[in-house]
């Protein structure tokens, strides 16, 4: 190796055991994460968490918001299938959440694309949620409380194009603010962390944006007074499942499969080996 890349090698190998770290006390802990999540996203997000040796929950009745939220390591927020009915459980499990102490993390899905949706987020952003994951239309939009520039629940920017959106996000919210991507971009307004871990047959199966915002809140459950690293960890340790699992996949149904069993059978080597994680402030 030449003396030049010792530096990077080493913080590259500090990433990779951080990793490990975190998902071996995800594995030992099960945290229980209570998920208000979109329709779509419920079967392939619970597996998810499961695969990583989480716990998860879907409950969203308000009436339940009260005896549960507060009996969960963390809670999750995504309005993918949002509705009238269901604001106001939202609204009430951030509000049990951090009266309770617990993390929170919101997945804004489709924020640009209409009036409720952006309003009903930006509510939430207002509530203090620990992490905002989002793609890169998404964060724009959020960032710019403006309608607009989505396809949709899909994005139709690069991840790169929504960093300083990130960071303004970030510093306005006091959230930490990740963009998924080719590069996964995490950012508390000021230090700025990408991973390269992943692959873009991801993007054609459905909620694995929705699962891997999950599996952020599974990942700041173990360890909430360093969210900024826990959530880019749990990023860079999804893209790593992605990975394995292509190399045994034939399209997108085959890697939801392989890459649920390569989460759940993810040893130290793999980890160590394959996490690609880099500063980028
Ligand atoms: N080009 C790419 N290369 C590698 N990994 C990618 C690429 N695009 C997305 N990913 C990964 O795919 C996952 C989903 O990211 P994406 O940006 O598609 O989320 P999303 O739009 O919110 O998805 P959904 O709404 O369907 O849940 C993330 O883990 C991300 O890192
Ligand atoms: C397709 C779809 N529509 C609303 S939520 C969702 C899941 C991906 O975000
Ligand atoms: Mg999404």
């Amino acid at each position: 190796m030449a003396e030049e890349d010792r530096p990077k090698e080493e913080a590259q190998n500090e990433w990779a055991q951080k990793a490990w770290r975190a998902l071996s006390a995800v594995r030992r802990q099960s945290p229980l994460i209570q998920c208000i999540t979109n329709f779509v996203s419920m079967d392939l997000m619970a597996n998810t968490l499961l695969a990583a040796g989480a716990s998860p929950a879907m409950l969203h009745s308000l009436q339940e918001i009260p005896d549960f939220t507060p009996q969960a390591h963390a809670l999750l927020i995504n309005v993918g299938t949002l509705s009238d009915a269901w604001l106001p459980a939202m609204k009430s499990a951030a509000e049990f959440a951090t009266q309770s102490g617990r993390p929170w993390v919101l997945d804004p899905v489709a924020a640009g694309a209409t009036g409720f949706r952006l309003k009903a987020c930006l509510e939430l952003v207002g509530l203090r949620p620990t992490v905002i994951r989002g793609n890169g239309s998404e964060i724009i939009a959020l960032s710019k409380a403006s309608l607009g520039a989505t396809q949709g629940v899909d994005s139709i920017h690069e991840s790169v194009d929504a960093m300083e959106y990130a960071k303004s996000l970030a510093k306005a919210s006091g959230a930490i603010v990740a963009v998924s991507g080719a590069v996964d971009i995490v950012t508390d307004g000021q230090q700025v962390v990408g991973a390269r871990n992943g692959v873009a047959m991801m993007q054609r199966i459905t909620a694995t944006g929705c699962s891997v915002t999950a599996l952020i809140a599974a990942f700041v459950a173990v360890d909430p007074l360093h969210a900024l690293e826990a959530t880019v960890l749990a990023l860079s340790v999804f893209g790593v499942a992605g990975e394995m699992g292509m190399e045994m996949a034939k399209g997108p149904a085959s890697l939801r499969m392989h890459l649920i069993d390569s989460l759940y059978g993810l040893d130290q080597p793999a980890v160590l080996s394959r996490i690609n994680i880099t500063s980028l402030s």
